[in-house]
């Protein structure tokens, strides 16, 4: 390790501290070496460097005020096989990259998402009339949900069901590419750029990439096509893409970047928003103590006449506190998504050198004793005695509201998409549901729930669990088909989704 170098873990000779990388659960390591370490600590993996960050002010200091220099993406070769680079979340920093963010920054802006409420709205009604219906099939409900809110704002498709659906199709696209991510599904090319050359025969790894890249050109390719012939026959529906289609001129995007622009949206809209809900509906079975005593605070406010709007949530304190703590809780990813610096940066007596990856530890900032009271708790009531959670006395510099959705200038342009979404359905289903153990039909004991079963890698997402979810009253039960029956007319304003693409 080069001396400038933050502090970390001894390397040997030529491999660094490759063989101590985990495989598995690399937050939790994280977070043992940041103890060790401090809160900015360096690995080296062959030549190549990696610096965490493992607390709030850190963040601040090392990224948040460095956005002109810390916001490459690392080189991650099957991503390259896969999008080219043209897929925002994954594109370099530099023209192509700044031209994608403008335009998704321009098209969600937070009043142009509060202009889709009625269709998010609309979806979210949809949720709880399927949780009446077929509550044990919730998880992809969720799924169905979150993938239509998207692709009804971004591509002005609604798609009704997730069985023998498109959405379907791109739920199992995006499996094979998570597969694809786990670390040791291909070899390390990016310390040994040798290994890209190894011959296609031994590596099958190639075509699964090939196959990802297929899945998802054909889903862009389609929806653009869609959006375009809609269009063309005067049948517009304000969908975003159409607004950047019209003004493709002025942010330099021909029709393959407008799709991949339309994809980017969808590929990390899709799964942050279902993995929230999925952790929520989760840690509501397993505290009945918490979800009571937000039915409470809801009821008093909204009551039981009517369903929970926008306008509502700035009177539920309780509610808004178990949205920060599930997000504290279950960070949808732990070690946030790896940012790139394009030059040698001075932090304090360290130097973050040019091409470091740079990981967000969230997990670390999350789970630091001196500044959270029991962090392994769940306890959404910190909220209601700090701004962040935060215990008496904690120093919270760097601790801002939408620490959760990243860092500088690649923090989440989805970010109001996204919490219109989750404060509506989290009203929602706390209005209308209880959530608890599901019962084993054999010798009714409740089936346990284990909160620390969660896939591995980039993104923390909980296994399939079993729980009980039953409507709060009958009268509420109606009131959700008589408002899913008022909701056709927006659905019919979008175009109803192709099986296929
Ligand atoms: C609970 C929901 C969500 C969470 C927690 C979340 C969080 C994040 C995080 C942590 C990043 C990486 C930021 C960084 O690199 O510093 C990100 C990037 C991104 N998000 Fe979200 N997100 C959510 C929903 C959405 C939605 C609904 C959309 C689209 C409508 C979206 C679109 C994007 C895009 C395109 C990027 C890549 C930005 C870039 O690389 O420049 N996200 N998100």
């Amino acid at each position: 390790r080069e001396p400038s170098l933050p502090p970390g873990p001894p390397t040997i000779p030529l491999l660094g501290n490759m063989l101590d990388f985990p495989k598995s659960r690399v937050h939790l390591k994280f977070t043992e070496w940041a103890r060790q370490y401090g809160d900015l600590f360096s690995l080296k993996i062959g030549n190549s460097t990696i610096v965490v960050v493992s607390s709030a002010k850190m963040l601040r200091e090392c990224m948040d005020s460095r956005g002109a220099t810390m916001s490459d993406r690392p080189h991650v070769y099957v991503a390259e096989l896969v999008n080219g680079g043209l897929d925002m979340p994954w594109s370099h920093y530099g023209p192509t990259w700044r031209n994608l963010r403008r335009a998704s920054h321009d098209m969600l802006t937070k009043s142009a998402c509060d202009k889709h409420l009625p269709i998010q709205r609309a979806e979210a009604t949809q949720l709880m009339a399927d949780f009446l219906d077929t509550p044990d099939r919730f998880y992809t409900h969720i799924f169905r949900y979150s993938a239509s809110v998207i692709l009804s704002v971004v591509f002005g498709v609604h798609c009704a069901s997730f069985e023998g659906s498109f959405i379907e199709e791109f739920h199992k696209s995006q499996r094979n590419w998570d597969n694809l991510l786990r670390p040791g599904a291909s070899p390390p090319v990016e310390v040994f750029p040798i290994l890209k050359y190894i011959p296609r025969r031994y590596a099958p790894w190639k075509d699964k990439c090939d196959l990802v890249r297929q899945g998802q050109t054909a889903v862009w390719r389609g929806l653009l096509t869609e959006c375009i012939e809609r269009m063309n026959n005067g049948k517009r529906n304000e969908a975003f893409l159409e607004y950047v289609i019209d003004h493709k001129e002025k942010y330099n995007l021909d029709e393959t970047l407008i799709g991949y622009l339309g994809f980017a949206l969808i590929e990390a809209g899709v799964d942050t928003t279902s993995i929230f809900l999925q952790f929520f509906v989760q840690l509501m079975s397993l505290h009945p103590d918490v979800r009571q005593r937000a039915q409470k605070e809801i009821d008093d406010v909204v009551g039981s006449n009517r369903t929970p709007t926008m306008d509502d949530l700035e009177h539920l304190p309780f509610v808004k506190a178990i949205i920060n703590e599930v997000n504290r809780y279950r960070p949808f990813a732990p070690t946030g998504v790896p940012h790139a610096s394009t030059a040698d940066e001075h932090v304090g007596q360290y130097v973050v050198p040019k091409g470091a990856t740079v990981f967000m530890n969230m997990w670390g900032i999350f789970r630091d004793e001196e500044v959270f009271e029991n962090p392994e708790e769940f306890n959404p009531d910190r909220y209601m005695k700090s701004k962040f959670g935060t215990k008496p006395g904690a120093d919270t510099t760097g601790f801002r509201e939408d620490i959760i959705f990243g860092s500088g200038r690649r923090i989440c342009p989805g970010m109001h998409l996204a919490s219109n979404s989750i404060a509506l359905n989290v009203m929602n289903l706390l209005w209308a549901f209880d959530f608890n153990h599901a019962k084993d039909p054999l010798n009714g004991q409740p089936i346990p729930i284990d909160p620390n079963a969660f896939s591995d890698g980039i993104v923390l997402s909980p296994e399939p669990f079993k729980c009980d979810i039953r409507p709060r009253s009958q009268a509420k039960a109606e009131l959700i088909r008589k408002e899913l029956t008022d909701a056709k007319s927006v659905f019919e304003q979008f175009e109803p989704a192709k099986s296929k693409v």
